[in-house]
């Protein structure tokens, strides 16, 4: 971030700009910016930009490396550069037809043979006819995974209600809070249960103790090793872990090392989805993030819509100092969307360091935060419109629904666009004490409450609008999100493939644990050391 374009665009940051005034002097403001990508609008022209800005913001995109990095991420490079690995989700959603050759070998028939698999699977589970131990039809599932191998299909699933065509139930398990598996279970039967234990390595804590627990469960009402061989699948690029876990070969689906976690719904992550879409419609999700993946490789960067979000992002980020992004899905469907971007954001480029571990002197992510409207304007709204803090927000409404409640509908369309318009537009002090006064308070009284009642106005958001959605909305949706973290990891030069921060919490919670459960007498800082004293002070008895 040390480009002369960037010290302008810093400046630029500090010149005041009234978006009252923007719309005001330019009427096709809103036209000149927005923009279409399958069939999903973006108006972005509530953002704190001008022309000028945003000349400056589009050269600096021209000055980057986002076409050169998206061609090596298509050829395959290894550009995971610290664990040398390709980064090729996109490879998951490309056509059938297309050859995908990585390191000389064509990938398309194992992705092809991995869908033939889950159609098998999920066509016997629809139709009854996969049978557990006692010979009865399997009526539930259960998911165990966590992190990108939970928040895809779980957001996905949720997303896709309205769309579910499956016998199965599908229940989630990720936490390793015990409360997890033993609320799951509760009300199940293990004789009519199918357990998927989803782990690209096989090694995750929670995972492996998730499973552990439901195997144990299975052991418990009376299953043997051949009915929890034929209950038990997995979908992990760890075989051998796997196996030795008890899954038997045929019932592992694969998964690949060139598949971030957090971008691996795509894979047979995304299993659970397929299972309640049927696989027809998983294609559509498919497809819809392909097609997005060609708006972002072909579209000019001036219409291209990851770009312009990325653009967008690091405006807020870098120049205006903004540190938190909110997403707000004017959609119940939509709730888990925030948690599954937190995760490819802020998993993904909230790093310290450079692609060449130089240290960054700019903040990276934003802190991704939100849920569904209308239910945060009775929360937290409150601080969008008038705390100093400015937060950039993206407001996400389907246009058709599937339910019945047209007016409820409208309501909720208006809310979406009435929070936008005020965010912008804000209350000044002379409108605020005409409201009072007009309410039938005196002169004196107007002046005191009116200042409360301002809100300064002036607060970004975007404005993205989906025809409905539908599976191919969803999937255009959630690669739209991923190209524009690639594109801000780009601009950053940083890897936005790797998690090594995830990692130091994992190594010191083991001899924690050690302590916790008696095996060893381990050291800490003074603060754990006297934490871990009193919990077991208050477990012993
Ligand atoms: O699929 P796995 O290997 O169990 O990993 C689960 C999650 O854990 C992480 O590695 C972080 O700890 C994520 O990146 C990943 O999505």
């Amino acid at each position: 971030m040390s480009s002369a374009l960037w010290a302008e665009l810093k400046q630029l940051a500090q010149q005041p700009l009234s978006l009252r005034q923007e719309f005001a002097a330019d009427p096709t403001r809103a036209e000149k910016l927005q923009v279409n990508a399958c069939g999903i609008h973006l108006d972005f022209s509530k953002n704190l930009i001008t022309d000028g800005i945003w000349q400056k913001l589009l050269e600096l995109a021209k000055q980057s490396q986002i076409h050169s990095k998206t061609q090596q991420m298509l050829s395959g490079d290894k550009i995971n550069n610290t664990e040398q690995r390709a980064v090729w989700h996109m490879a998951l959603r490309a056509d059938a037809t297309t050859p995908l050759v990585l390191d000389g070998v064509d990938l398309q028939p194992e992705i092809q043979a991995c869908h033939a698999q889950m159609a098998e699977l999920i066509g016997q589970l629809h139709q009854g006819s996969y049978k557990g131990y006692q010979g009865d039809a399997i009526t539930d599932l259960i998911w165990i995974g966590i992190g990108g191998s939970l928040l895809g299909p779980q957001m996905a699933c949720e997303a896709l209600a309205p769309f579910n065509q499956s016998p199965v139930r599908i229940h989630f398990a990720g936490n390793i809070d015990g409360a997890v598996v033993s609320d799951v279970v509760k009300a199940l039967n293990p004789a009519t249960t199918l357990v998927f234990v989803a782990s690209k390595s096989f090694g995750t804590e929670e995972t492996k103790q998730n499973a552990l627990a439901v195997r144990q469960w299975f052991i418990d009402k009376g299953a043997d090793k051949a009915a929890i061989a034929q209950h038990f699948w997995a979908t992990s690029s760890n075989i051998k872990a796997a196996a030795e876990f008890g899954i038997v070969a045929e019932h592992i689906l694969p998964m690949w090392d060139w598949v971030g976690g957090r971008y691996s719904l795509w894979s047979a992550i995304g299993f659970p989805v397929a299972l309640q879409l049927g696989m027809e419609q998983f294609q559509q999700l498919l497809k819809g993030a392909r097609d997005m993946d060609q708006h972002f490789i072909n579209a000019p960067l001036e219409q291209n819509m990851p770009v312009i979000l990325a653009l967008l992002g690091v405006w807020y980020i870098n120049a205006k100092g903004c540190q938190a992004q909110a997403l707000l899905p004017y959609s119940h469907y939509l709730r888990f969307l925030p948690s599954y971007v937190q995760q490819l954001d802020m998993e993904s480029n909230g790093k310290g360091v450079d692609l060449d571990g130089k240290p960054l002197t700019d903040a990276t992510a934003p802190v991704i935060w939100g849920d569904a409207g209308t239910n945060g304007q009775h929360a937290y709204h409150q601080l969008l419109h008038q705390s100093v803090l400015a937060v950039p927000s993206d407001f996400i409404l389907p246009a058709k629904v599937s339910h019945e409640l047209k007016d409820h509908h409208h309501r909720l369309a208006a809310h979406c666009f009435a929070q936008t318009q005020a965010l912008m537009q804000g209350k000044t002090f002379e409108e605020a004490k005409a409201e009072v006064l007009a309410s039938g308070a005196s002169e004196a009284e107007a002046s005191a409450l009116a200042p409360h009642k301002v809100s300064p106005g002036n607060k970004p958001s975007n404005t993205l609008l989906l025809p409905e959605l539908s599976p191919y909305y969803l999937g255009a949706l959630i690669a739209l999100y991923e190209q524009k973290v690639f594109c801000q990891g780009v601009l950053w030069n940083i890897n936005s493939f790797d998690q090594w921060g995830v990692e130091l919490g994992k190594q010191l919670s083991t001899p924690i644990y050690q302590v916790l459960s008696e095996q060893k007498l381990n050291s800490f800082d003074g603060s754990t050391e006297a934490l871990i004293a009193h919990f077991k002070q208050l477990t012993s008895n």
